[in-house]
């Protein structure tokens, strides 16, 4: 079959339309800051489970990270510290990874966008993370107080992130391409000069009331 694939049909559904598609499921409900305006990626977690304050679970993650893969990197109280700057990002770029969501801070931002890896970002500060304990790479993490596994889906565009577990995939994309579908539909009306207060009947139910 040709076409395009799973990860970059969800990315092109876009991070609203695959959360409401999966039930309105799957927020990663925090503010993260988009470091390459105009991106969206979707991709397997690839995850790195820090210790506090401390990016060595960083630097051990980059050698298993594989093509296409989102990697997540946390640790247990998000605070504004760099897991990463142009360095670690730079081993993300090169082994392929789709895109980066950081909850945590990410530095040399200049250098980092001329890299061209998008990544998703809690703060921008230069405080250095230390390296004193190993944390775990490839385990179950939570961020925005969203549970993601290794290999679930986890997407990203200017609206923020979400993720889809890897067993849910098939039947929230069939969704989602749906949601899409009566989305285009709805905007040629209101592209018409139809008004959504008709079209979805809330003028006659106000009426009713
Ligand atoms: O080295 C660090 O801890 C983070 C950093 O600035 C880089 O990856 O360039
Ligand atoms: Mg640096």
């Amino acid at each position: 079959m040709s076409g395009p694939g799973v990860y970059e049909q969800l990315a092109a559904l876009g991070v609203a339309t695959v959360y409401e598609a999966a039930g309105r499921r799957g927020l990663i409900d925090v503010d993260l800051e988009q470091l390459l305006p105009g991106t969206s990626v979707a991709g397997p977690a690839r995850i790195a489970a820090c210790a506090q304050d401390d990016n060595w679970a960083v630097h051990k993650v980059m050698p298993a990270v594989r093509p296409g893969e989102v990697l997540v990197l946390t640790m247990p109280e998000p605070r504004p510290v760099a897991l990463v700057g142009d360095l670690l990002l730079t081993q993300a770029r090169v082994a392929g990874a789709a895109g980066v969501l950081v909850d945590a801070s990410t530095r040399d931002v200049a250098d980092v966008r001329d890299l061209g890896l998008p990544v998703w970002t809690r703060w921008r500060r230069v405080r250095g993370a230390v390296k004193d304990t190993p944390g775990e790479i490839d385990v179950p993490v939570t961020v925005g107080g969203q549970r993601i596994e290794p290999g679930d889906v986890v997407l990203m565009d200017a609206d923020g992130a979400c993720v889809v577990p890897a067993a849910r995939v098939a039947q929230v994309l069939e969704a989602a391409l749906a949601r899409q579908a009566r989305e285009a539909a709805a905007r040629a009306r209101y592209a018409d000069g139809e008004f959504s207060y008709d079209v979805n009947g809330l003028r006659e139910r106000e009426d009713r009331l």
